[in-house]
């Protein structure tokens, strides 16, 4: 997992190691890890033409950066062109950058240079950038590596101008920055890269962790054995769906069909009378379960504890749900269950606040988040809540005894002490109808399954667990839909015929 700083963080310790190291030196270690960087986009280029990189640079030491960055690549015979955003500049950056051959304009004079440039390095601001400022507009098919972060992005919310010069790639220095993952940022980065100034974080802790690919397969991997390759059907997760309405009957149906699709050992569906032969002729593969089997499984499970075996080993409450009417009889016993539960949808209008028995996990949307803490007493707005997306998700894991997944172009997963995770690899084509469903029946399957939460039937399954396994769900479902949108359009059903696949690629 990668640490997440704010700027006030990232600062500090810049302070230190300039204090340590001098500020000039660290601007040269970082120009020659933005320098590289651009090398290496140059050889992506097919074209034959000779490469011309036009650098955009502004009064600060992000602009020094992108000067320094052109002395290094001027002295290995790539042509380069500055172009100043402002009459001010970092003067001894501009010296090292003209002793090396290279040439400076005022962006009003070198403009049109833009549209020759093979690659466009962004170095008009970066963490010193405050809200308001013109930005150029470059040519539409540029090639732009952003210099620490994108000009135009506010680097600790993520809220960018609309005038943002978007980025192929964003090479940002010492450390991920909130903004750069959090509302526009994952929307104008592009991929980043973090490079690494050997800083020292020690005296400051990470405001939050993301969660990228290779930690989504560690955590994944933590408990699996060669022996998993021997359990049968009860043993490869069994979850029990409670679900659907006469009003919303699809979005059980999807549930169901990904967590089938992740390789449930056994689907168990709790429907209404109304929609349980259609279940039945879409989810072949589920069998049904009604409150009396749902009291026998509560019971087992309890009698599990006392060494006889119980099958259902996670819930998945809500979608489709008929959130209007609270749970009551063997729903209501499945809220107290000790057996995890992910709660989403409706299930969230009907969650009981406060502390619970039941480990469990709240997928809320903004939208719903804002539900969530209104009946537990806190009244804030969706801006709000964009602003300090982790604060508010923290609230609510409170305020509910639970791990909440914020959904949205970036996932925040916040444990009720308050600890949190980040995913934003996503795709913003997951914003359509039954998307959440698919999550819902992806992290089911995966609280189901004891290969992965780590615990058989004598304890629950540790809030710390849960959360990492909830970011995984995360993850895999971001990259669910970046597979699913390479080939055509997405909407729920796509997703789930590609999730067998994309399972696979994670080790099921
Ligand atoms: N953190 C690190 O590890 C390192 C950071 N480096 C680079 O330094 C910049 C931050 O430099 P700084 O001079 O503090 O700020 P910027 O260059 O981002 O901004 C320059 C300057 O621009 C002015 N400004 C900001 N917004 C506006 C606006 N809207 N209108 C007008 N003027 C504006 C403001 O005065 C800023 O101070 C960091 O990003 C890295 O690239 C080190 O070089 C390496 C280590």
């Amino acid at each position: 997992m990668i640490p997440v700083y704010s700027v006030a963080q990232i600062r500090a310790v810049e302070a230190q190691e300039n204090s340590k190291r001098g500020e000039t030196s660290l601007m040269k270690q970082a120009a020659s890890h933005l320098a590289s960087t651009a090398l290496g986009m140059l050889a992506e280029n097919t074209s034959a033409e000779p490469a011309f990189v036009v650098a955009l640079i502004g009064p600060g030491n992000n602009g020094g950066d992108g000067l320094y960055a052109l002395a290094e690549l001027q002295l290995q015979k790539i042509s380069t062109l500055a172009l100043q955003f402002h009459e001010q500049v970092h003067a001894e950056a501009a010296a090292a950058y003209q002793a090396a051959g290279g040439t400076m304009l005022d962006l009003s004079d070198g403009e049109c240079e833009l549209a020759k440039a093979s690659l466009i390095i962004d170095a008009i601001y970066g963490l010193g950038y405050r809200p308001g400022s013109a930005l150029p507009v470059l040519p539409a098919n540029a090639r732009v590596l952003a210099c620490d972060v994108p000009s135009g992005l506010n680097p600790d919310t993520g809220v960018a101008e609309d005038g943002v010069l978007l980025a192929e790639r964003t090479l940002t220095f010492g450390a991920l920055k909130s903004g750069l993952l959090a509302i526009d940022g994952p929307l104008v980065t592009g991929d980043i890269t973090v490079a690494d100034l050997e800083f020292d974080f020690s005296s400051v802790e990470a405001g939050t962790q993301l969660v990228e690919e290779t930690a989504t397969r560690e955590l994944l991997n933590q408990h699996r054995s060669w022996r998993d390759a021997g359990r049968h059907k009860y043993q490869r997760g069994v979850l029990g769906l409670i679900a659907g309405s006469d009003l919303y009957p699809g979005a059980a149906q999807l549930t169901a069909k990904a967590a089938v699709a992740c390789g449930a050992g056994l689907l168990r569906t709790h429907v209404p009378e109304s929609i349980q032969s259609m279940m039945a002729l879409s989810v072949p593969e589920s069998v049904p379960l009604d409150d009396d089997q749902i009291k026998e499984a509560l019971s087992s499970s309890r009698r599990q504890i006392h060494g006889k075996g119980a099958k259902i080993k996670a819930w998945a409450i809500g979608p489709g749900l008929d959130g209007r009417t609270p749970p009551t009889g063997a729903i209501a016993d499945v809220f107290a269950s000790p057996q995890p539960a992910v709660i989403d949808a409706s299930g969230l209008e009907v969650v009981p606040a406060g502390p619970s028995e039941q480990p469990r996990v709240l997928t809320p949307h903004a939208k719903e988040l804002r539900m969530l803490l209104s009946r537990a007493g806190v009244k804030i707005t969706p801006d709000e809540i964009a602003q300090d997306p982790i604060r508010w998700t923290r609230w609510a894991a409170l305020a509910y005894n639970a791990v909440v997944l914020l959904k949205g172009p970036t996932s925040y997963i916040v444990a009720p002490n308050g600890d949190s995770l980040m995913v934003s690899h996503s795709a913003p084509e997951l914003a359509t109808a039954g998307s959440g469903d698919v999550l819902t029946g992806i992290l089911g399957y995966m609280l189901s399954d004891s290969s992965l939460t780590g615990t058989e039937g004598l304890r629950t399954v540790p809030n710390r667990r849960m959360m990492e396994l909830t970011a995984c769900a995360a993850y895999i479902h971001g990259h669910l839909g970046r597979v699913t949108a390479a080939d055509g359009t997405v909407n729920a059903s796509r997703l789930i015929e590609n999730l067998p696949k994309v399972m696979k690629q994670f080790g099921f």
